[in-house]
């Protein structure tokens, strides 16, 4: 499989810089992580060719962003606000997308409609109108539609949102097994999002990618200075709203999660995970690269 490779992109919103000399390879399932206005939306649109860059440049193999037919023949995209006409049902909807896709014949259209019903688990339910789905169940119908034509590349932004726990959980499975055996692009606030699904990780703070690499990679980063510690409300308070990582409630103590840079109660560290390293770069780091 062909790598997607982004070389130097820019892209500039009314004179402001939005994307800053974006440099990403994407051999196959990458997560793009990043608080709210990092600019992951815009990127995502880029790659489904919806918005230009200023500057810079996309190739997979040999196919160049700026031939943008031949790129959208490739992509499916499932974009952070995904609704349809409420009193349609899910064969209805995916129908139409269908023909919007240039499927004319309507045997053969069909059969990939049912396809995809399939690949996404939603045969039992396609007639079921859009204004009676869960929110799971509606995403599910957005990467339906994302995998009519069978894409090789699949862009999906903010996968989870709005969905209970039960179906993020679900719908991680979903995106896990898509991202066998073609690129896969999420972007996401949530680092549980990317942790299961994605290979390689991107973390992209104002407008910049601040590490980039297979997850291990980008992990490394917090190596040995994360440490989980049994504290009492006082030791609580001694530290750093920035150290802490995260807080568990044990009777009259706390299990505390935190960075620590002096190793200052001499305990041994503690193997750091994806969202350790996502915290370590937005809290302590400016824009430099691993
Ligand atoms: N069409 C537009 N015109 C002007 N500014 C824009 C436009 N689209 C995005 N922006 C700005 O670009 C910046 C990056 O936005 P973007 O939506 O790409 O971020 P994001 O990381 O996807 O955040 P979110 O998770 O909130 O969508 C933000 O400051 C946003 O306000």
């Amino acid at each position: 499989m062909d790598k997607i490779k982004i070389e130097n992109l820019t892209k500039y919103f009314g004179g402001r810089k939005v994307l800053d000399n974006i440099n990403l390879d994407i051999p196959g399932s990458l997560g793009l992580l990043g608080p709210n206005g990092a600019g992951k939306t815009t990127l995502m649109r880029i790659l489904t060719t919806l918005v230009h860059s200023d500057e810079g440049q996309i190739k997979y193999g040999e196919i160049s962003w700026e031939n943008k037919d031949n790129v959208r023949q490739l992509i499916g995209y499932l974009p952070q606000h995904f609704s349809m006409y409420q009193n349609l049902n899910i064969l209805d909807v995916l129908d139409h997308f269908a023909v919007l896709k240039g499927r004319e014949n309507k045997d053969s259209r069909n059969e990939e409609v049912q396809q995809v019903l399939q690949q996404v688990n939603l045969e039992q339910n396609q007639k079921t109108k859009i204004k009676h789905l869960s929110g799971g169940m509606l995403r599910r119908v957005g990467i339906a539609q994302a995998l009519l034509g069978d894409p090789e590349i699949l862009v999906i932004d903010e996968p989870t949102a709005g969905l209970d726990v039960e179906e993020r959980s679900r719908f991680r499975r979903l995106l896990r097994s898509l991202s066998e055996n073609r690129i896969i692009i999420i972007s996401s606030h949530i680092v549980e999002d990317l942790e299961t699904t994605c290979d390689h990780i991107g973390i992209i703070k104002n407008g910049s990618v601040v590490s980039s690499g297979t997850r291990d990679e980008v992990i490394q980063v917090a190596s040995g200075c994360v440490f989980e510690s049994e504290l009492s409300q006082k030791q609580l308070d001694s530290l750093d709203d920035d150290a802490i990582i995260s807080i568990k409630q044990m009777g009259d103590h706390y299990s505390v999660r935190y960075f620590d840079f002096r190793n200052q109660r001499a305990c041994t560290s503690d193997w750091p995970t994806l969202e350790d390293a996502y915290l370590y770069r937005m809290r302590y780091e400016n824009n430099e690269t691993i």
